[in-house]
């Protein structure tokens, strides 16, 4: 079956087309769901802050417009990304999230950030431009480590202040300038737990659009070490027996992933598969 959504640069000059709305309050939708008629929207006289062609849905072309501030539009509603993550139909979860992303850098680079002019979208490619400085800036992607310490039977998780009351989840942190993805990952793990690992093995990856990460999922073995929560960052870590684990993170995530694998392998159950 052929993708629904690829993603493209399409031109904002041509005329027609479907659309996604955001603002500061989320994504739009309405009783059809989060896509428009780009002229409709065009055309309710609120202030748009910019547009982009973003790619095709069903062979539709789809366009973001930004609009600025709060809006309110008659029988529609807003609402977060992290929302339409959580709903059981997702078919769009993967063009909002990289409608978000665009949406995201496309706000933060209309200013070249060497000399402050105004920058221009590249006809063709998904880069703004600044002629003065002859400078290109592309969508940010963050590159983040995320890893299951495991000792046999047992699995490493910690909850950070921020998570749902009673949740666990896997550690991760972003890389730094001069890492390594393995650096990155042995320099999280000291900091957050206090702990050694070894035998480092990679195992997925996943875009997590909230708002730039790339995730890099690995698997490590346990090395030596007592736990040592990081003070603010980590507000418990301990070891759970495969059969006996906390409230996980939600399912489209890798952390949880990296946990259904190893206990799946653990107990001989079927292997879970990472949601696209
Ligand atoms: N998809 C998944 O299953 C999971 C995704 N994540 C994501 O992984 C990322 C890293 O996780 P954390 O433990 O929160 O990171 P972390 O341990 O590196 O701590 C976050 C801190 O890093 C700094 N920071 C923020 N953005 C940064 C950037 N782009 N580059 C470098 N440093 C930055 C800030 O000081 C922030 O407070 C986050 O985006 C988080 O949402 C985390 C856990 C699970
Ligand atoms: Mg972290
Ligand atoms: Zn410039």
């Amino acid at each position: 079956m052929p993708e629904r959504w690829i993603t493209a640069v399409l031109d904002p000059a041509a005329s027609g087309g479907w659309a996604v709305a955001r603002s500061a309050q989320g994504f739009l939708y309405d009783s059809q769901g989060v896509l428009f008629s780009r002229d409709w929207l065009k055309g309710l006289g609120v202030p748009i802050l910019f547009e982009h062609g973003i790619g095709h849905f069903d062979q539709q072309p789809i366009y973001l417009i930004e609009f600025e501030g709060s809006v309110h539009i008659d029988n529609c509603q807003w609402q977060g990304l992290r929302q339409f993550m959580l709903q059981p139909h997702f078919e769009h979860f993967r063009l909002l999230a990289y409608a978000a992303q665009i949406g995201t850098w496309a706000r933060e680079h209309r200013f070249c950030g060497s000399c402050g002019r105004a920058t221009v979208q590249v006809p063709g490619e998904r880069a703004m431009y600044c002629d003065r400085c002859d400078l290109r800036a592309y969508p940010r992607i963050s590159p983040s480590m995320i890893v299951l310490i495991t000792r046999g039977d047992e699995i490493l998780l910690a909850r950070s202040p921020r998570f749902a009351i009673n949740m666990y989840s896997t550690l991760a942190g972003f890389a730094e300038p001069g890492e390594s993805a393995e650096d990155c990952l042995v320099r999280e793990v000291r900091e957050e737990v206090g702990l050694e690992v070894a035998n480092i093995q990679y195992v997925a990856s996943q875009c997590w659009p909230f708002p730039h990460s790339m995730m890099l999922g690995f698997h490590a073995e346990y090395a030596g070490g007592e736990i040592v929560p990081q003070p603010d960052e980590i507000e418990d870590a301990r070891w759970f027996r495969v059969n006996d684990l906390p409230p996980l993170p939600a399912g489209r995530s890798i952390a949880r992933y990296l946990i259904d694998l190893y206990v799946a392998r653990r107990l001989g159950l079927a292997e879970p598969v990472l949601p696209g």
